[in-house]
């Protein structure tokens, strides 16, 4: 297999909350999204993938190497934008996108003009380049987030909730341009969209209390919950709410008489993490 993310059996703690729990779980070339409630460990992965934190056990391979020895190797072939990017605000688009370059140990300034130009374009940002970052709504502060991390065309592409807090349209926005990314690198997505990753998402992983719970494609997500979702005049499942049209969803054992209808890649993270409790009631 061409696996470029290895992570097996890693835990990381911070004082006494463990926040990555014996994790596992494979990623390579095209979109895989991550999925997890607060507190999952999405984060915690993400800066680990980023080496910028290290594990306290377990092995991670990153593109074939290894983050305890050769970490400045990866971080040469890493694009990463975190959760909450500290940007200069003062700056323009140019003039934060092309300090972050030279961060990344681009010297030749015209080389990475050129590239700095390049990545603005590439998220569509070339009409607000010399636009205070200030000045710009949180969409298009998220996509100069995104143009830093294709600095340097970097073969692995960590986007920590790109698509958090934005209106729908900027969403499909998005998602044409982390697909565009994803054709010939690896990009893991960290989301509590079920959306985003049932349209862009060639694979899924669940992460919960620290753990992988599930990794897939989206279609084996959402057969998670074949057979167990089901339409009812009243409240039934042990998750059940009450639909636009008046009727209620229900996931968890369909009673022999219900009216079975086709799960959502939704369904079946919620019956993932909501498991025991549907189990417990049946
Ligand atoms: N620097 C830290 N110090 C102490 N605890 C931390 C630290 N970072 C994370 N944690 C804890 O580790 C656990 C996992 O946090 P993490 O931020 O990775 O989750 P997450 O899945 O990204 O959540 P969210 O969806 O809310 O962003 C939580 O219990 C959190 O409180």
């Amino acid at each position: 297999m061409n696996d470029t993310v290895v992570v097996d059996d890693v835990s990381k703690s911070f004082g006494r909350s463990r926040a990555l729990s014996g994790l596992s779980f494979t990623a390579r070339k095209g979109v895989t999204g991550l999925l997890g409630p607060n507190g999952a460990g999405k984060t915690t992965l993400m800066r680990l993938l980023a080496t910028v934190l290290a594990a306290d056990s377990g092995r991670v391979r990153l593109l074939g190497w290894n983050p305890v020895y050769d970490r400045l190797e990866i971080r040469r072939r890493l694009g990463y934008l975190p959760q909450e990017p500290a940007y200069q605000r003062g700056f323009t688009v140019f003039e934060f996108v092309d300090y972050v370059a030279i961060l990344k140990e681009m010297v030749d300034r015209r080389a990475r003009h050129d590239e700095v130009r390049r990545v603005i374009g590439e998220v569509g940002l070339a009409d607000v380049s010399g636009k205070k970052i200030r000045t710009l709504s949180g969409g298009m502060r998220r996509r100069v987030g995104i143009a830093q991390a294709l600095l340097g065309d970097p073969e692995l592409v960590l986007l920590d909730e790109p698509t958090a807090g934005l209106d729908p349209e900027q969403r499909l926005r998005f998602r044409a341009l982390i697909s565009r990314i994803g054709e010939n690198r690896t990009v893991l997505l960290s989301t509590h969209q079920t959306e985003d990753v049932a349209a862009l998402c060639e694979r899924a992983v669940v992460l919960k209390d620290g753990r992988c719970v599930f990794a897939g494609t989206p279609e084996e997500l959402r057969g998670v919950a074949r057979g167990r979702v089901w339409q009812s005049p009243r409240r039934a499942g042990v998750l059940s709410w009450r639909t636009g049209e008046g009727d209620f969803r229900n996931i968890g054992s369909p009673p022999a008489d219900a009216t079975l209808v086709p799960p959502t890649v939704e369904d079946g993270y919620l019956l993932l993490l909501d498991g025991d409790k549907v189990e417990a009631a049946v």
